[in-house]
């Protein structure tokens, strides 16, 4: 075990793509953590769905010696975190547990607003943030353009930063030095009671519950009975160790340290993330400052196609839960799917990829709702509601104000795109506050309303400036505005699941736009399908799906069985996601179509 001067905690901020991944890797490549076939496949990314989508989603840890160049051996622990706008809560919780960050930014690029954001949490929390110029391969690396950028719109000093390439493994021993250098040791009395601060916990299907931590003060070893202190319950730790990044144990962990814990803990809720870990002999010891808990900006319905599969989905959800503290959900029954759950997530890609782990680990097919933010409403009797579900919104005889959520909105863009992205704000009803000229970009402030930045915002903000607009944003309040619930008519039957909540002066020109793409998703059936959108008891447009009587295979004619076979086989996968209601069967689509409309 290395004493506290030879420990450096870090985390790496970066913005999605400018290589935080494939630096990590460096450092584990050099430090000797795997061997070079080990590591072919980028190790930190692990889940399938990471890999897939090139971003990181989970923090994990790994622990490294590092010979450096004074001939000590350090031991470095790096808590990884991701990328991504929807994510930034992870990313706190990593840096709780470090005293520095290296910031990474991609030397090509420049700084992005996410980054900003990152750091600012960062120096707050009092850590040492050195900046790193990556991608100094590139053709396009502009090393002084980029310090410039990271000193006007960060505010550190950006002379000493290092200039590497993760790709080519240039400049990695110097950053490595750096770091060694510049980030202090932890602090922590190895000989206090114990005192471990939970980063992240998740569930193992072997081990039960898994938890990464940070041990503050004291000394954790096997067979240690501890007590979590959120539940106070005690339990008997099984192992502990370390990543390197494969699971290692050890005998002990000690106060500066960053390891796992094994306890047996089968029961998911047993070491929720923020919570603190004592020794069962000193139970009095406090609890450290938690992390802030976020709340979710986005909910969705979610149902099971099958209804045989709703124990399954309630199972799938609380082991989820476990590993992704901000994933909320609720029971929630409709009239048109079944039972089911309400969840919140913090973001459009949050929820996107829930649904697939959902899918893709626990083997459910789903049909999930048009996501909705939260909104405030007053009722007459004086009550202030929280709705997450335009079907729980009270009759509007009953209400007295309602109010929407606003979101502040940081964005950094290239003087070129300013024109774009500011005729985007205004057309997402946006509010300029602040407009500052840094260096060769722009940093803008507008408050926008919540709805408007989680549905499509950010995708239309990367497409109006070519990639080079970055977005970070948070909600700041509730503004009373003119709301509507947008009801959809199948047949003459109200259906639930597909109510929106949209401003009154919106309401026909959505209701045209959600029936049109409607009629295009609804499959013909046996009769003719009325889609009709209704405000209160106005029907403010429609749209029929004409009946059809056509077997699909009739246009194949005679000829090729596996094209036929091909046919039906498609059909089938098609009807998987449909959910019949009343007598319609309508495809998950449908129910996203809102999404879809622009
Ligand atoms: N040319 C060049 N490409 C690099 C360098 N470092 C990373 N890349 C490439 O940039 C892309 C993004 O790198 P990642 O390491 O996955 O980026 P990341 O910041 O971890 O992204 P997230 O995991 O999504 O947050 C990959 O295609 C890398 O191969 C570099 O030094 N030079």
């Amino acid at each position: 075990m290395s004493d506290l001067d030879h420990i450096r905690n870090f985390s790496i901020i970066a913005h999605i793509d400018h290589g935080k991944s494939t630096l990590a890797d460096r450092f584990i490549q050099h430090c000797g953590g795997l061997s070079s076939r080990e590591m072919q496949a980028q190790v930190l990314d692990s889940m399938d769905i990471e890999r897939e989508r090139g971003i990181t989603i989970k923090a994990q840890s790994v622990t490294l010696d590092y010979q450096a160049k004074n001939g000590e051996t350090y031991q470095l622990n790096f808590i990884d975190t991701p990328g991504h706008v929807d994510f930034s809560y992870e990313v706190s919780r990593s840096l709780e547990a470090c005293e520095g960050a290296l910031l990474v930014v991609d030397a090509g690029q420049g700084v992005e607003a996410q980054s900003v954001a990152n750091c600012y949490t960062a120096i707050e929390l009092g850590l040492e943030v050195l900046p790193i110029l990556n991608k100094m391969d590139l053709p396009q690396a502009d090393p002084d353009r980029v310090r410039l950028e990271i000193e006007e719109i960060i505010g550190i000093d950006a002379t000493e930063a290092c200039l590497v390439s993760a790709k080519s493994g240039l400049g990695i021993e110097d950053a490595l030095e750096y770091l060694v250098e510049h980030i202090p040791p932890p602090e922590g009395d190895r000989e206090a009671p114990l005192q471990a601060l939970i980063i992240d916990s998740w569930f193992d299907n072997y081990l039960g519950v898994v938890s990464l931590v940070r041990v503050k003060q004291g000394v954790l070893t096997r067979r240690d009975r501890i007590i979590t202190k959120s539940t106070g319950k005690q339990h008997q730790v099984d192992g502990v160790g370390i990543f390197t990044p494969k699971r290692e144990a050890r005998e002990r962990l000690e106060a500066g340290e960053v390891g796992y814990v094994v306890a047996g803990i089968k029961d998911i809720l047993g070491a929720p993330v923020g919570d603190t870990l004592v020794h069962a002999k000193t139970p009095d010891v406090p609890s450290l400052p938690g992390f802030k808990m976020v709340k979710p900006q986005v909910y969705a319905g979610i149902f099971t196609v099958s209804t045989d599969d709703y124990e399954d989905f309630r199972d799938a959800l609380g082991k989820l839960t476990l590993n992704d503290a901000s994933l909320f959900y609720e029971p929630e029954t409709s009239d048109a799917l079944g039972f089911g759950f309400r969840c919140g997530f913090l973001g459009m890609l949050h929820m996107e990829i829930i649904q697939e782990r959902l899918e893709r680990e626990y083997d459910l097919d789903l049909i999930t709702t048009a996501p909705t933010v939260v909104y405030e409403v007053l009722t007459k009797r004086g009550e202030t509601l929280r709705v997450d579900n335009p079907s729980a919104l009270p009759d509007m005889g009953d209400v007295d104000e309602m109010r929407e959520p606003i979101a502040r909105c940081n964005i950094l863009v290239p003087q070129d795109y300013l024109g774009n992205v500011i005729t985007l704000c205004v057309e997402k009803r946006g509010e300029q506050k602040d407009m500052q000229f840094l260096g060769s970009q722009v940093s803008l402030t507008y408050d926008i309303p919540m709805a408007d930045v989680v549905l499509d915002f950010f995708d239309r903000l990367k497409s109006v400036s070519r990639g080079y607009a970055s977005l970070d944003y948070s909600f700041d309040r509730f503004e009373t505005a003119t709301l509507s619930r947008l009801d959809v008519l199948i047949n003459g039957d109200r259906v639930d699941a597909l109510a929106l909540i949209v401003h009154r002066d919106q309401v026909e020109y959505r209701g045209r736009q959600l029936t049109e793409k409607m009629k295009e998703l609804i499959p013909r059936q046996m009769f003719d399908v009325a889609i009709q959108a209704a405000v209160g008891g106005k029907i403010v447009a429609r749209q029929t799906v004409k009946a059809l009587r056509k077997n699909v295979t009739a246009k194949c004619y005679g000829g090729d069985v596996s094209r036929k076979r091909k046919l039906l086989d498609k059909q089938k996968a098609g009807k998987k996601r449909m959910k019949q209601v009343g007598r319609v069967e309508i495809p998950q689509s449908a129910f996203l179509a809102v999404l879809k409309v622009d």
